[in-house]
């Protein structure tokens, strides 16, 4: 064997290993330049076999047949760009006449498997123009967030989608959500995932943690406020209705202002105001809620309809006053009573993680994108993390969190503690700080024996 084809026979061993054991390196190393290739070597073929392209225009097979020349062929939409990602491709292309961006999408399976990529989704960038976005490798099998991101105020990114790009949690574009998924699904990571990246913003996060504060108390030093028992959290939402309150009196004082100022903006929402003026966005996260609509006997209903009536008020006015909600739990329908279905309606975005039947993915989006509810059943159980996100425009996309461990969440909050804003109507439910002496004591002291 010569020197080439030893060094040959090396490089095709490492890249067969690299593509086994880590396909992003291979991508980046290999697979990003022979895709490209290969796409723009097949591309007319392809393009042909999957019923993309158009029969020249008349004047064209005028012109053929005038100059005695062969009939031209069939086209294939004009290739604008063609970019390499860090997890695929992208190609830009110029539809022709007769052609829709529904075309393509409906023939996005063909294409992945003609120009052997893992994944292809396409949409519409503006009349006539079409981006295919095409995968290299299964993005959501070991998630790895891009080291940079398009980080706004309010905006965190928060998974990955299939197609390669970053699924960011907006909260001025959407301001309140929902999580759903059945027990093990990877709901807590996904609310980690949230907390780690709202934790360096300019932001309150309040919490309400019914399963005695095991997923959110650890976070506590980034945390205004927290409820780990329905009694506590029915008193830490009426403080936040009474916030919105305060909130909007701000807001009217300054119309008030400037009414009068010709070309003046009018405020309508927190973001308007003057920044001295802007009270401090805050994201009330809430784990497990159907805790806080169970009840067992009267009074315990009264509480419940308290909650429910103050989550309703929230969701219906909060947006204005910044105050965004973030509900988690297993399922969130009618069976858990009056004002359940009116809070879901105000709950825009949707996420479903695994869930364990129909109903559950109905409760997610049956009112949304019946698509993305069959999506959402198929989630197999080996894939925990994997979910669905929609919104209200019907659009929706699998997507999976980073697997964050609760230790490197309390590691963020920790080195942002420094951030948590001190708001007075919430000053009550300010929690101990963990390992202070107010953190509980082990069970078996709290509950000694009885003979
Ligand atoms: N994005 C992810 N990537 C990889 N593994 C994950 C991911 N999300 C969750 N998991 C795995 O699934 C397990 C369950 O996740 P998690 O605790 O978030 O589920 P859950 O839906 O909150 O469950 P429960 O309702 O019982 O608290 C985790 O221990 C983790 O190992």
């Amino acid at each position: 064997m010569t020197g080439f084809t030893v060094a040959l026979v090396l490089v095709v061993a490492a890249a067969g290993l690299l593509r086994w054991r880590r396909p992003a390196w291979y991508w980046l190393t290999f697979g990003v330049t022979l895709a490209s290739v290969r796409v723009l070597v097949r591309y007319a073929t392809v393009m042909d076999a999957c019923g993309l392209t158009v029969p020249p225009s008349r004047w064209r097979l005028a012109l053929a047949r005038a100059a005695n020349r062969p009939i031209p062929e069939f086209r294939p939409p004009r290739i604008l760009r063609l970019r390499p990602t860090r997890t695929g491709l992208a190609l830009r292309l110029k539809l022709r006449p007769g052609q829709d961006a529904f075309d393509v999408a409906a023939a996005s399976d063909r294409l992945r498997h003609s120009f052997s990529m893992y994944g292809v989704t396409s949409r519409e960038l503006r009349s006539g123009v079409v981006e295919v976005r095409m995968t290299g490798y299964d993005v959501l099998k070991r998630v790895q967030m891009p080291s940079k991101t398009d980080t706004r105020p309010m905006r965190v990114p928060v998974a990955l989608r299939e197609d390669g790009s970053v699924h960011y949690r907006d909260y001025r574009a959407i301001p309140h959500a929902l999580t759903l998924g059945a027990t093990e699904s990877g709901k807590s990571v996904y609310q980690r995932n949230l907390v780690a990246g709202l934790a360096p913003m300019n932001v309150a996060l309040v919490g309400i943690d019914c399963k005695q504060g095991v997923e959110l108390f650890p976070l506590a030093r980034r945390f205004s406020a927290l409820a780990d028992n329905p009694d506590t959290a029915a008193e830490l939402l009426d403080a936040l209705v009474e916030r919105m309150e305060g909130v909007y009196q701000v807001i009217r004082a300054e119309q008030r202002i400037t009414a009068d100022v010709p070309d003046a903006e009018i405020a309508a929402d927190i973001w308007d105001l003057p920044d001295h003026l802007r009270p401090t966005p805050v994201v009330v996260l809430v784990d497990e809620v159907a805790e806080l609509a169970l009840y067992a006997n009267k009074e315990q209903e009264k509480r419940r309809d308290r909650i429910i009536t103050a989550l309703v008020r929230l969701a219906q006015l909060g947006r204005a006053a910044g105050i965004y909600l973030e509900i988690c739990g297993q399922r969130f329908g009618s069976e858990l009573g009056k004002g359940i279905t009116m809070l879901r309606a105000q709950l825009t975005g949707r996420t479903a993680h695994r869930v364990n039947d129909e109903t559950s993915a109905n409760m997610a989006f049956g009112d949304i994108s019946p698509d993305a509810v069959i999506a959402a059943i198929q989630i197999p159980a080996e894939m925990r993390g994997l979910a669905v996100a929609g919104d209200s425009t019907g659009g929706w996309h699998r997507i999976r969190a980073p697997h964050t461990s609760l230790r490197q969440a309390v590691n963020t909050c920790n080195r942002h503690a420094d951030l948590t804003p001190d708001l007075p109507e919430l000053a009550p439910f300010r929690p101990a700080l963990p390992g202070s002496s107010a953190d509980p004591v082990p069970l078996s002291k709290t509950a000694p024996a009885t003979a």
